[in-house]
């Protein structure tokens, strides 16, 4: 590719190249392929021929985070805490985050000082990655075959590398992809501190199908000579993660919640962000401690740091409330059956607070996991439990992942496979997907199984289905009464793509 072509839009485009197929995915699945050690020797490769060595990685003081739920919540209250330090004079001088998915832009994984990086600043350093890749195509090739490029997050997570030690980054907060011992980010030989949040069921094909092959994976990321911490977690969690730390000869700490966060306002104000919170201050205190000689954690209180950088933290997509003349939005990413029902709890407690009687909405949508039709009944349950009259959601939408009714997809937002796009101006898109199918979210089955499902749930709820999410939105707002009192309460949850759909539309934004 030409130099001059170079821009953010190649770049994206270049990375969408190098997504699995759907149908790759399918055939790996039905073959019973799995990552294996060999995914970690091959980044490694990777690694060295874009030119640096896992101690390079030592500058960057890692914390590593890896769980079911909760792993980016967790990165973002670190990211948080240790950014108020950086903004009165550091250390640490400049703090990196990566975190997955993405909800609106790509660059989103990447920030500095708890900003995405620029789509120029991406732009360059993809392609500088790239070049290397194929100047060195046969440096390590006892690793990782010639030629070869790394897969899609596995090249997002080469290359934030490649941006915080070029920018000058010396504390770095990293979110795990999937599981652990075997995830692309496991090539840190030594981070600062390792976090296991809450564990659950999720990615079963990948990490097992019980809590404590799940929890196997997961203590992967804990390393001799580097603290690590976890929460309580469900009873067969605990005993793998503590006999995987004793095998590692790693001192691994289960916190209970924090008695010092008694007067910080979490939010939302709930027992699993306690968790994450917990765990936060524990690998913040553990970086600074590293970082700055004479930082030594107080046990009676958080310093004020700490505490404006739990209560001021930004994660966009969880727990959000937006409110406008018609509707009070309930915007929530949570996309497995137990972070559905903490969604679901809390919607409630929001509605419970709000007097004004509007209908309760829910806009859903989840494109890629079969079992999702088993989602719904928490869902379901737990807000018309709540709710004093017993009644549930009003109307429910179920929508694909399309973001806009006329567009279809829009530069940013979710896009079917190449043979499905119409016009090239669909092009360079951050959120290509190849690994749905795309005929699926054409004939619109999953809304429809979800749908029938729902009727039978609660046979007075309304159910449409929608094929976009502008109309999902577009249909909640028209229920709202006429009075301007009766605001429609509308909960949007499922899947971070129709959340970052969602807010890309409700607020016109590019990245987050
Ligand atoms: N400790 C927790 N236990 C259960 N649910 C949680 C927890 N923390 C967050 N959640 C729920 O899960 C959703 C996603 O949170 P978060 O982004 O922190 O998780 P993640 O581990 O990064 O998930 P992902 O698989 O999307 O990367 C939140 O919106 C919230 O509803
Ligand atoms: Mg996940
Ligand atoms: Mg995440």
């Amino acid at each position: 590719m030409a130099a001059a072509a170079r821009t953010y839009n190649d770049a994206i485009d270049a990375l969408n190249s190098l997504q699995t197929p759907y149908a790759v995915i399918e055939a790996r699945r039905k073959a019973g392929i799995r990552p294996d050690a060999v995914s970690i020797s091959e980044m490694r490769g990777y690694l060295a021929r874009i030119g640096y060595s896992s101690q390079d990685l030592d500058r960057l003081n890692i914390v590593h985070v890896a769980g079911t739920k909760g792993k980016g919540s967790t990165c973002a209250f670190v990211d948080s805490i240790l950014s108020r330090y950086q903004q009165r004079g550091g250390p640490p001088r400049k703090v990196g985050l990566f975190t997955s998915p993405h909800l609106i832009a790509v660059r989103e994984r990447i920030r500095i000082n708890s900003a995405p990086i620029s789509e120029e600043l991406f732009a360059k350093y993809f392609f500088q990655v790239w070049d290397r890749l194929e100047q060195n195509a046969t440096v390590a090739s006892d690793k990782v075959a010639p030629g070869t490029k790394p897969i899609y997050a596995r090249y997002l997570t080469l290359m934030s590398y490649h941006v915080f030690l070029s920018e000058g980054v010396d504390a770095a907060v990293y979110e795990t992809g999937i599981g652990g011992e075997y995830d692309a980010t496991n090539i840190v030989d030594r981070p600062v501190a390792t976090g296991i949040s809450t564990l659950g069921i999720d990615h079963v094909f990948v990490l097992g199908d019980t809590v404590d092959k799940i929890a196997w994976h997961k203590a992967g990321i804990m390393k001799p000579g580097s603290p690590a911490f976890t929460i309580e977690q469900v009873p067969l969690a605990t005993p793998v993660l503590k006999q995987r730390a004793v095998e590692k000869g790693v001192n691994l700490k289960v916190l209970d919640i924090d008695p010092r966060l008694a007067g910080v306002k979490i939010r939302p104000d709930a027992t699993f962000q306690k968790k994450n919170a917990t765990l936060a201050v524990a690998l913040a205190e553990t970086a600074l401690k590293k970082l700055d000689p004479s930082f030594s954690p107080n046990p009676e209180a958080l310093p004020q740091e700490f505490v404006d950088g739990l209560e001021q933290v930004v994660w966009r997509g969880r727990c959000e409330v937006i409110e406008e003349d018609k509707v009070v939005w309930h915007v929530d990413g949570a996309h497995t059956v137990d972070s559905l029902k903490m969604a679901a709890r809390w919607f409630a407690g929001e509605c419970a607070a709000r007097t004004n009687g509007g209908p309760k909405v829910l806009i859903f949508n989840q494109q890629g996991r079969s079992e999702a039709v088993d989602f719904l009944d928490g869902l379901c349950n737990v807000v018309k439990n709540a709710d004093p009259d017993g009644k549930g959601f009003e109307h429910v939408i179920f929508c694909t992942n399309v973001t806009y009714a006329a567009t279809g997809y829009k530069r940013g937002m979710l896009l079917p496979p190449p043979q499905f796009l119409t016009s090239r101006r669909l092009i360079g898109t951050d959120f290509v997907n190849h690994q749905h199918n795309p005929a699926d979210i054409e004939k619109m089955t999953m809304q429809r199984v979800f749908a029938d499902k729902w009727s039978a749930l609660d046979p007075t709820a309304k159910v449409t289905i929608c094929h976009s999410i502008e109309e999902a939105i577009n249909t909640a707002r028209d229920l709202a009464g006429q009075d301007g009192e009766s605001k429609v309460k509308a909960l949007i949850t499922g899947s971070l793509h129709l959340v970052g759909g969602a807010l890309g539309i409700l607020e016109g934004a590019d990245a987050l």
